[in-house]
Order: structure tokens, then C-alpha cells, then sequence
């Protein structure tokens, strides 16, 4: 395509209107599409379907394209420099009132993460040489499309699938904070993908910001030259100018093909309850016009593009999409199973050698979600349907629980990924759901020989004839960066967690870097918030997925007036089982409201019981507080209980709040 800008008026013209005619569905001469370049001096009618739409794609050469990633530790600024960036190129308006702008969903706007990568594509003015023109007019629009992506390690497969259609990336870190755990996985991610990275010290408006500190650490951590470093506040816009140009200068374009046929990679998808399900898409090779016919490479279906378009920042048709640009396609997929992410679409017309994709991403966390109402059912599937188009992430098999029903068993990427996949569910499509003990996948072995996975303590087999007679648990290789004073309480944490220390370094005088091989049993529950705890809120921790080692693993059941509650039963340590069987039981004994009969919970490894609580008789009088005679208060309180009690599961005889489920996950 560069040959394409250097050659006359009318090869430009020429070469796409062959291209078009060759790979797009269109017949010669009937549709139209409108090159508004004024340096070409005429307007090219070129493709019906960009005539109503002001933004024209078709300047943008590869060239003139910079794809690039926003990564960083939770925390460090990506989000709010994305926002500057947006306004500093005029995408959004600046005040806008909403800070964080890519951070759309409910569910991050109020916990103050990033969730979801989400695009954004700006339009700047900048001399190739990187620095910003003094003669605006005459500097060259260039098109940049901007990826916000997550910080907290459970999202980390939304930053490797957002690399993919990258080919750089700004590494921001805090000023203040220097090089944190996730700094150093999310550089490896860019790095392996082999993306141009920008250092980018942020924070610097902060009184105790020591950048010199956090070059050193990225020269000894990474090698990358202090130099190089740019130097921001995101917040009081300080730095700012340098950060497009650098992006023009030091990020290579998109590479791909204008002239073959198109190939354009799946990234996401979501579902829209208007226009169905939308795809976000990276054109490889080749472009793509509204009314084309395009087929899948991994489920063969084709489909007519309806709508195509660039997110700026919000959905904005343009009828086109060239080579290296990344944009949005409606083509009328009705599931979630046909939007794979990863998957190479193509013009139905060429066979095409389909895009590497993506590594299926590794469940660490599993759990039964259950309608809190059994009747419920098909509605929740419909909601887990929907939300798993915009979540490709989770895995998904029914599966019945003889307390709590029918329901499904979801693979997770991490705990704070389930709750976040929990609260979507119920915010974003009105769902209310229990969930199970959550449980990674173990191996055990039988005597008949044979090995199976266990992703839910109830696979396991009660058979008399098929012992355990070995099991394996999943390891995970952490990697945590703290101040050096707290050595002596890390360490400790690890070792009580079953840890064994790879790599004990320090990264200068003031901050400790280890490597340690956990089980994921034992990091999954709460093991960074005590970190974190111990640590003062210092310390920063990431993993990445290790093998299987051998471990002694029981089946941990809990029963309620003798009878086993399948949706409660756990599989943990043998040296362990004591201690998280009594915690389970007070848990209980703390969260189930007195009945009008006496309850016994009991933790039990087969017929042994190891630990047992008693809740008395009782009913609860809710009106027992409410003196004299106001009516309406009591109806209120009646009204109240009744909607508690709807919230309740009915286990046998006993009713268990929704509670009770939550905060069985807490205990490890
Ligand atoms: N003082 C100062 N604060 C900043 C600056 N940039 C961001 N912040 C603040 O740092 C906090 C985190 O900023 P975000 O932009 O949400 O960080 P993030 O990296 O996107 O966070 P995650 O999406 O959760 O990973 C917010 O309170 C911001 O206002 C800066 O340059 N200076």
C-alpha cells in the first residue's frame, strides 16, 4: 500500500477500485466509494455505502495506521491517559464528565477497574519525524487505533488477544510505584509478541514521583534505555505532546497485504439487543465493504456484512474497512457460538490460510452457577449465553446439583473474574444466581487405572471399587515485587501456602522480587489480600500457569441435618482438611438464621465427621423490635422478610441464604 501513496492520482484510484472489484462481493461499477483525499484532487466514487459517511478510510494506507496497547500494573494510569489521548486528538470532548471513558461497564466503573479491552480509534495531524508539526495543515493525518486493556492479572487473556492487533505498545508505569508485578508480565506479553514497547513514566505531578529510580528499574528489568523513556501526568496533562508522536515515530505500521485476498481476525464480540451480535474486528489482508459476503474458517457459515464501521470512540459506520485497521462488523450472527473469538474471516469467495488465533485460554477457577430460583433456568442460560459473547474467556457445561437443581459449571480465569462475571450477570442482564465453592481442576487416579479431572468435587466417584489411589493438583509460578522489609512475613505466607522459592533477587535497595511455585488451591481465595495485608498494600503479585505436581487430596463434605449439600462439598489438602472443615462449619452456623428446628452442620472426609456446630430452634420474629401500632411499618418489615426468604435456597429442610454460598467461597 505504500507504493499505492507514491504513485500518481490516478494509479491511487485505480488500484483500489481493482482491489474492490477483485475481493469484494459487489459487482464491477455498482457500488461507489468516495475518496475525499483533497491531495487527489477529485473525488472517487468508490463504494455505495461510504457516501452518507463522513470519516473516509480509504487515506489511511497501512502506512498512515499505528495500531497500539495501553498496558500497565492496576492502577498506574492507563485509563486516565487513554482519556487524554482521546481528547488531545478531539475524539471525545475535553470535560467530558466522565472520566475513564473506556471503562464502560457498570461493573467498572464502580470497582475502578478495567475489565474489558475496549478500541478507540483517533485521527492526528503529525510529521512522520515525530515531532508535531508547527504547519498543521500541511502535517499528514494519521490514523491511530488506541486498545485500553485490563491491569489485574485474572484479565490478562484480554491484553494477549488485544496484542494480537498491536504492533506496540505504551508500558506505563507509576512514578511513584516503579516496576510492578504486572509491569513485568504485561512487558513479557508485548515483548514475546514482538511489539515496538514506549516506556512511559507516569504520575510524575506526584510529590514523591522519583523517575530516575523507575528508569534504573526499567533498564535492569527490561533493558529498555532511559532515554527512550517519555515522561507524563496523565492527570494534569504534563508530558502529554510527546506521547502520538512517539507512537508515529517508534510503532511500526500494520504490516498485511492490500492486494490479497481479505483475511480479518475475530477479537471480540458482544451482544447488542438491536443490531445482534457485534464483532470487533483486525483487517489482516485485503478490505472489507458493507454488503460483502464472508465466511468463517472455523464454523465454514457465511453471513452479509450489514453494517461496518470504526469505534469513534463510539460505533461509527464507515461502509469500509482497509487493510491494518481495526473496526466493528454486523453481520447478522445470532449466537455466541458462532462469534469465536480468534477465528479468521474471510470473503466467502477465497479460501484463505486462516490467522494463527489465539491459545484457548486456561480455566484455574471452576464453579457451579445456579438460578436462585429453580424456575429460573432458561433465563439464566439465556443470560450466561449472552454475556459469554462479550466474555470468551469462560467455559461453559450444564451440569444438576441434587440441592440446588439445574445450573451450569463455569471455567474461570481467576477469582476476581468470576465475581466480576457474577455481577455482570445480575446488572447487565437482571439474573440472580448462587454459586458453588469454587474449585480448580485437580487429577485424581482410581484403582481400576484409570485418571480423570475434577472440576467438581461431585465427579468425584463414590464407586467402593474405585479407590484414590493418587491425585495431582495444578502449581502456578508467581512472581511477587514488594519493599525488602517485609522479607521475613512473605516468605512465611508462602511456605504456610505449600510455596517452594525459585528466585530471590532484589530489584534496587529498596524492593524485594521473588519467584515462587504455589498451588493454585491456595492462591485462588484470598492469598493476595493477605499479601497485601502483610504487606501494608505494597506488595504486587502475578502468576502465570504451571504444571501438575502430586499432592494428597480429600473430598471435604458438608451435611445439613445429615444429608450431604453437594453444592458445598470441596477438595483440599489432607494436612489442610481440619482447619477449613471448621472454618466452613462456623461460617455456616454464622450465616443460616435460626429455624423452627434445630440445625447440625457437619464437615465430613467420608464417614468421619471433623467438625460440627448446632443452630438451636427458632423462628425469627422480625417484628420483635417494632412497638405500638404503625401497620404500615410491620407490613413493611413482613414484606421485607418475605423477600429474603425468596432469596433463600431450601436445602432439605433448611433454608440457606445466598450469603451463606458467598462466603463459603472465602475460606481456603
Ligand atoms: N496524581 C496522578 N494521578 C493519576 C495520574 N494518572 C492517573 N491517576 C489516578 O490514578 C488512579 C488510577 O487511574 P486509572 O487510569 O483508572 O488506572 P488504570 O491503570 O486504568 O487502572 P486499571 O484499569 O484498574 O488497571 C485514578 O485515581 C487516577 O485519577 C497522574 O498522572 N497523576
Amino acid at each position: 500500500m505504500g507504493s499505492l501513496f507514491r504513485a500518481s492520482k490516478t494509479l491511487k484510484s485505480q488500484k483500489y477500485l481493482s482491489l474492490l472489484h477483485t475481493y469484494s462481493n459487489f459487482p464491477p461499477f455498482a457500488s461507489t466509494f468516495t475518496l475525499n483525499d483533497s491531495r487527489f484532487g477529485v473525488a472517487h466514487d468508490f463504494c455505495s455505502n461510504s457516501r452518507q459517511n463522513s470519516i473516509d478510510l480509504a487515506q489511511y494506507s497501512p502506512e498512515r495506521i499505528r495500531n497500539f496497547s495501553i498496558i500497565a500494573h492496576v492502577d498506574h494510569g492507563k485509563s486516565t491517559l487513554a482519556d487524554r489521548l482521546l481528547e488531545l486528538t478531539g475524539t471525545i470532548k475535553r470535560g467530558h464528565g466522565q472520566p475513564q471513558y473506556l471503562d464502560k461497564l457498570q461493573v467498572e466503573r464502580e470497582r475502578g477497574i478495567t475489565v474489558k479491552a475496549q478500541t478507540a480509534t483517533m485521527f492526528h495531524k503529525c510529521n512522520h519525524n515525530g515531532s508535531n508539526t508547527k504547519d498543521v495543515d500541511k502535517a499528514p493525518t494519521f490514523l491511530l487505533n488506541l486498545i485500553d486493556t485490563p491491569g489485574h492479572v485474572d484479565f490478562s487473556y484480554e491484553v494477549s488477544r488485544s496484542l494480537a492487533a498491536c504492533q506496540g505498545a505504551l508500558l506505563v508505569v507509576d512514578a511513584v510505584q516503579g516496576v510492578q508485578a504486572q509491569t513485568v508480565a504485561n512487558f513479557y506479553l508485548a515483548f514475546e509478541s514482538n511489539l515496538a514497547i514506549i516506556p512511559v513514566i507516569n504520575k510524575i505531578d506526584q510529590p514523591t514521583a522519583d523517575p530516575d529510580r523507575v528508569k534504573a528499574q526499567l533498564k535492569s528489568m527490561f533493558d529498555l534505555e532511559p532515554n527512550e523513556c517519555l515522561l507524563t501526568s496523565a492527570k494534569t496533562g504534563l508530558g502529554l505532546e510527546q506521547v502520538l508522536p512517539s507512537v508515529i515515530d517508534r510503532i511500526p505500521h500494520p504490516p498485511g497485504n492490500t492486494s490479497s485476498p481479505l483475511r480479518m481476525l475475530l477479537l471480540d464480540s458482544y451482544y447488542d439487543e438491536y443490531k445482534g451480535v457485534i464483532c470487533h474486528v483486525a483487517i489482516v489482508d485485503g478490505m472489507l465493504c458493507k454488503g460483502d459476503k464472508i465466511s468463517s474458517a472455523a464454523t465454514g457459515y457465511t453471513y452479509e456484512v450489514a453494517d461496518v464501521g470504526i469505534m469513534h470512540p463510539e460505533l461509527t459506520p464507515t461502509g469500509v474497512l482497509l487493510t491494518g485497521q481495526v473496526g466493528y462488523i454486523v453481520s447478522g450472527m445470532r449466537s455466541t457460538k458462532e462469534a469465536r473469538v480468534g477465528d479468521t474471516l474471510h470473503h466467502n469467495r477465497f479460501s484463505v490460510e486462516p490467522l494463527p488465533g489465539f491459545k484457548p485460554a486456561r480455566h484455574m477457577v471452576f464453579s457451579g452457577l445456579y438460578p436462585a430460583d429453580g424456575s429460573d433456568f432458561e433465563a439464566l442460560n439465556h443470560a450466561i449465553e449472552r454475556l459469554t459473547c462479550n466474555d470468551a474467556s469462560v467455559s461453559v457445561t450444564k451440569e444438576s446439583s441434587s440441592a440446588l437443581g439445574l445450573g451450569f459449571r463455569c471455567g474461570f480465569l481467576g477469582l476476581l473474574h468470576m465475581d466480576v462475571f457474577h455481577q455482570r450477570l445480575e446488572q447487565e442482564h437482571g439474573a440472580h444466581v448462587i454459586s458453588t465453592v469454587p474449585t480448580v481442576p485437580y487429577i485424581f487416579e482410581y484403582s481400576d487405572g484409570s485418571k480423570v479431572q475434577v472440576q467438581n468435587p461431585a465427579m468425584l466417584s463414590s464407586d467402593p471399587k474405585k479407590r484414590v489411589t493418587a491425585s495431582w493438583e495444578p502449581t502456578v509460578l508467581a512472581t511477587i515485587i514488594f519493599p525488602s522489609e517485609y522479607v521475613g512475613p512473605v516468605i512465611t505466607l508462602c511456605s504456610e501456602r505449600r510455596g517452594q522459592q525459585l528466585e530471590y533477587s532484589f530489584m534496587d535497595s529498596q524492593r524485594a522480587f521473588m519467584k515462587y511455585r504455589l498451588p493454585l488451591r491456595e492462591i485462588v481465595v484470598d492469598f493476595y489480600n493477605e499479601l497485601k495485608s502483610i504487606t501494608s498494600g505494597y506488595a504486587s503479585f502475578d502468576y502465570e500457569d504451571s504444571d501438575y505436581q502430586e499432592s494428597d487430596l480429600v473430598k471435604l463434605d458438608i451435611l445439613l441435618n445429615g444429608q450431604a449439600v453437594d453444592a458445598m462439598s470441596t477438595i483440599v489438602h489432607k494436612l489442610k482438611a481440619q482447619r477449613v472443615g471448621r472454618e466452613l462449619v462456623d461460617k455456616l452456623k454464622k450465616f443460616i438464621d435460626r429455624q423452627m428446628f434445630e440445625i447440625t452442620i457437619q464437615a465430613a472426609i467420608g464417614t468421619k465427621v471433623i467438625a460440627r456446630e448446632t443452630i438451636s430452634a427458632m423462628r425469627k420474629n422480625v417484628l420483635a423490635k417494632c412497638y405500638g401500632g404503625d401497620v404500615t411499618r410491620k407490613k413493611k418489615l413482613l414484606e421485607k422478610q418475605k423477600e429474603g426468604k425468596k432469596r433463600m435456597k431450601r436445602i432439605g429442610s433448611v433454608d440457606i441464604p445466598q450469603e451463606a454460598f458467598h462466603e463459603l467461597l472465602k475460606v481456603s
